[in-house]
């Protein structure tokens, strides 16, 4: 899979030399309605002997228009991670637009006559909601107007699971709500997070529980905090976990920042400097301030228990 920076209108490298079949969204998560788009222009490229691309931006466009402008953004699939969900889908080249102020203020007209040509379309696929510029304008309906007798659009409808569209929104909501399966089923995939292990304050393996702090940075997306049934990956090799996202309400009257900790079951070695993935498998509780450390050990017994028969059953 190639992939390049496009920077409108001073850096535009195009290196698709035949006709490209092109998917463009924003793509935050790659959930089952976004693999629908990536996938049928991938199936339509191999019929047609051409390069299945995707168009995405390197940045959410509501940091540049949007009440979130300048925030810092949280994202399902932070850049390198949906790099890594393009290349399993089959992608070949990956083009990634500078959503900058420049190029946010073309109209709807020049973005399809300066931007989209130069890429050498033979086809645009998007989603029946896909906007490129103002939502009142810049709609599926218009791109075929605008496009027409240049390249043909193929336009992917709505999908729905129980009345719900499968959308990042949705799939962010399900997260904020500990609702991890809803989660993981509109995503098609258990949603993860990853980072590098850190020291924490060494307090785990005097609990018997030795817990591996991850350093989520922070344009990634978490859960709710809470305690999780988790898989961690360590080494290329994935072990059953249980996992906290909190404060540590039990110490120091509560005043941590949140960490993510995973205690991993049947595991003894020392992983500092590692870089982890953690995968959501099953909200189990919410974090509770113990009166003292004898009363969370207690209570970390009950979720190792919970966490093997999540395992066993599987
Ligand atoms: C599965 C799991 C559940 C936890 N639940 C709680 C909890 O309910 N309350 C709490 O104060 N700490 C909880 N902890 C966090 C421990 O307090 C934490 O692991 C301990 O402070 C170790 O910190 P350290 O990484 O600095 O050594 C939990 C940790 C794990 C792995
Ligand atoms: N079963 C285990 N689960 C998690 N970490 C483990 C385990 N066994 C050993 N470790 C190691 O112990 C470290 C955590 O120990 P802990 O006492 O909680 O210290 P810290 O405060 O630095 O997190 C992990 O970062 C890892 O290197």
């Amino acid at each position: 899979m190639k992939v390049r920076k496009l920077i409108f209108p001073q850096q535009m490298e195009i290196i698709n030399h035949q006709p490209l079949i092109l998917a463009a969204g924003f793509f935050d998560g790659l959930h089952l309605g976004h693999q629908n788009v990536i996938g049928t222009a991938i199936r339509l490229a191999r019929i047609k002997g051409l390069p299945a691309g995707v168009l995405t931006f390197d940045r959410h466009p509501s940091v540049v228009f949007g009440p979130q402008k300048g925030a810092n953004y949280q994202y399902l699939s932070a850049p390198k991670r949906k790099l890594e969900l393009f290349r399993n889908l089959g992608v070949d080249i990956v083009y990634i637009a500078q959503f900058d102020r420049e190029f946010s203020q073309l109209t709807p007209p020049e973005f399809v006559d300066k931007f989209l040509m130069s890429l050498h379309l033979d086809t645009l696929v998007a989603g029946f909601d896909w906007t490129f510029g103002p939502k009142d304008l810049a709609t599926m309906k218009q791109l075929k107007i605008l496009a027409a007798n240049r390249f043909d659009i193929v336009e992917i409808p709505k999908l729905q699971l129980a009345g719900e569209k499968i959308s990042s929104t949705n799939v962010k909501k399900y997260l904020a709500q500990h609702q991890i399966f809803q989660a993981n089923l509109f995503l098609g995939y258990n949603y993860q997070n990853s980072g590098p292990v850190v020291h924490g304050r060494a307090i785990g393996r005097t609990l018997g529980f030795p817990t591996a702090n991850v350093a989520v940075a922070a344009d990634q997306l978490l859960p709710a905090l809470g305690v999780y049934v988790t898989r961690i990956l360590v080494d290329d090799c994935w072990y059953p976990a249980m996992t906290q996202i909190g404060r540590n309400l039990t110490f120091n009257q509560g005043q941590n920042p949140v960490t993510v900790e995973a205690n991993i079951l049947n595991f003894q070695q020392d992983i500092y400097g590692q870089n982890v993935r953690l995968e959501w498998l099953q909200y189990l509780r919410g974090e509770i301030a113990f009166a003292n450390k004898q009363q969370l050990i207690a209570q970390l017994q009950q979720d190792q228990l919970a966490t093997r028969k999540y395992f066993e059953k599987k």
